[in-house]
């Protein structure tokens, strides 16, 4: 059976947007600013996860962990890079471990 989980319907919605470009869509605004506005989303993101997690808010973390997910989806997306390819590298890293 396909594992559909909500990172990779999500993943399918980005890429729909990636090829739609539907109007009032916020992944449209950044697939339309390219990737220097994707990564500049990436980099705040990224500092957000730090502030939360110098803050020691566990809700806070898990927002801020959740947005920079879905901008590295949309990173990802833009490259044509599927979720799955991230998942196998995990994996092989995972079956190297010694045991
Ligand atoms: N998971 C997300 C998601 N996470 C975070 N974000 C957006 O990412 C932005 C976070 O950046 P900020 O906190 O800096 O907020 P902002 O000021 O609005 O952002 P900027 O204007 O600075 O870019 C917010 O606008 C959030 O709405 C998301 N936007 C969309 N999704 C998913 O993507 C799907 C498609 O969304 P649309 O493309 O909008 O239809 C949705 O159904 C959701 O499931």
């Amino acid at each position: 059976m396909n594992e559909q989980t909500v990172l990779t319907q999500l993943e399918a919605v980005i890429r729909q947007r990636k090829a739609e470009r539907p109007e009032g869509s916020y992944t449209t605004t950044l697939f339309d600013g390219g990737l220097d506005r994707i990564l500049k989303k990436i980099g705040e993101e990224a500092g957000e996860i730090i502030i939360a997690s110098k803050n020691a808010n566990p809700d806070e973390i898990i927002y801020e962990t959740a947005d920079f997910l879905y901008h590295l989806l949309v990173m990802l997306a833009y490259h044509d890079i599927p979720w799955r390819d991230v998942e196998n590298e995990l994996q092989r890293r995972f079956g190297n471990r010694p045991h």
